[in-house]
């Protein structure tokens, strides 16, 4: 194994019980394995999937706890298995929510990662990027280029790859128009940008002033307000310029009841994305006007190793203008109650020196 300088011991957010809180705590740094590197993480971001995971919201277990969660995780490569000869120590390097995969089996083959089964999840079934020191298979970690600016980057490797993967499953076009449901959190406020820079037209959906005039700052077309609508059906598909309403929704918010919306707004033909994983939630849509309507409903699970890159191209193209916030990895549990309250406009990242 080669290696930089390293110490034992680093700070890190645990998580000990399901419910949380995370506790702020030294632990050991890890070494990596023979496929594996080890990066120190500088900056990361942090996503709702987090607090998904503290409260134990899914019907998918975690790793046995003590759990360092994270998985936005932009840094520098510190150390490096036997195996590993296409990333040097020193080259910048993100460690994703896909941590690793079988990269053998017919999804693997197909280049559907995340749907492997032996998939590797950072801060969920492995620890992830809450810490100084994370490890990652080195096919999967993000090549980041040299010179490119930690902290802002940090969002693109969950929010970024995964909103961008599913504007391209929403199959909307140049021209057309989406609707981004959750448009003013961590994820909407990226997919906001990546749908301008793909030259589609964005109706945002979220709630209060500051989330709006973000929205509306970022690129959206129009912003509808879910608290204050009285009809958002009626208002989405008059945001359309024959009202027929968008051709593709983006569904990244944490609440059932839009998923269950989004279908009567779409045109004929629309395409409803499914990203936000709110717990216990259903989905249900009439059968009758799916079928004479042609209705599209899929779901869109982060993105591959192809999609990583191409996302991180836009954001080196100064395309993608992450709106973040920066604070210690010792407050994150500050962040996780903003979260909860849905009071964060964009995304939080954490610096792990403080
Ligand atoms: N499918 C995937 O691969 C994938 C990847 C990353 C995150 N996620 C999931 O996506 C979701 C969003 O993550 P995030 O980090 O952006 O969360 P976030 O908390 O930053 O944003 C969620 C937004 O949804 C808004 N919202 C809530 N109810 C709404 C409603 N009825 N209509 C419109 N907007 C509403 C909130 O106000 C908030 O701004 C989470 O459930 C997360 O686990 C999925
Ligand atoms: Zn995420
Ligand atoms: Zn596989």
């Amino acid at each position: 194994m080669g290696s930089l300088n390293l110490p034992t011991e680093q700070w890190a957010q645990v998580v000990e019980k399901v419910g949380g809180p995370a506790t702020y705590k030294r632990i050991p740094v890890q070494q990596p394995g023979p496929d594996e590197v080890l990066v120190n993480v500088k900056y990361s971001g942090v996503c709702h999937t987090d607090l998904h995971a503290m409260m134990g919201d899914w019907p998918l277990d975690t790793k046995p706890l003590p759990l360092v969660g994270g998985h936005e995780g932009a840094g520098v490569v510190v150390a490096r298995g036997s195996l590993v000869t296409d990333i040097e120590l020193g080259d910048l390097a993100g460690i994703k929510w896909l941590n690793g995969s079988c990269l053998s089996c017919s999804y693997c083959q197909n280049s559907d990662e995340s749907l492997c089964k032996k998939a590797l999840l950072s801060g969920y079934t492995v620890d992830g990027t809450f810490q100084e020191y994370a490890i990652a298979k080195a096919a999967h970690v993000a090549r980041i280029p040299k010179g490119t600016n930690l902290e802002a980057v940090a969002p693109i490797l969950c929010a970024g790859i995964t909103v961008y993967k599913g504007i391209k499953e929403s199959l909307v076009r140049p021209g057309q128009t989406i609707a981004i449901v959750g448009a003013g959190g961590g994820l909407g406020s990226i997919a906001i940008q990546y749908a301008k820079a793909m030259g589609i037209h964005a109706i945002a959906i979220d709630a209060g002033d500051e989330k709006r005039d973000l929205c509306l700052k970022l690129g959206a077309t129009t912003f509808i307000d879910f608290t204050k609508s009285k009809d958002i059906v009626a208002d989405v598909k008059a945001a359309t310029p024959d009202g027929e309403g968008p051709y593709g929704a983006l569904l990244v918010a944490v609440q059932e009841k839009p998923f269950q919306q989004a279908t009567q707004y779409l045109r004929s033909k629309g395409v409803l994305v499914c990203i936000g994983l709110p717990a216990n939630a259903n989905l249900s849509a009439p059968v009758f006007d799916t079928v004479v309507r042609m209705i599209n409903i899929k779901g869109s699970y982060v993105g591959n190793r192809a999609d990583t890159t191409e996302a991180l191209d836009f954001f080196a193209r100064g395309l993608i203008n992450v709106p973040y916030k920066s604070i210690g990895l010792s407050q994150l549990q500050n962040v996780y109650d903003l979260m909860h309250e849905a009071k964060i406009a964009g995304r939080y990242v954490v610096d792990t020196s403080k």
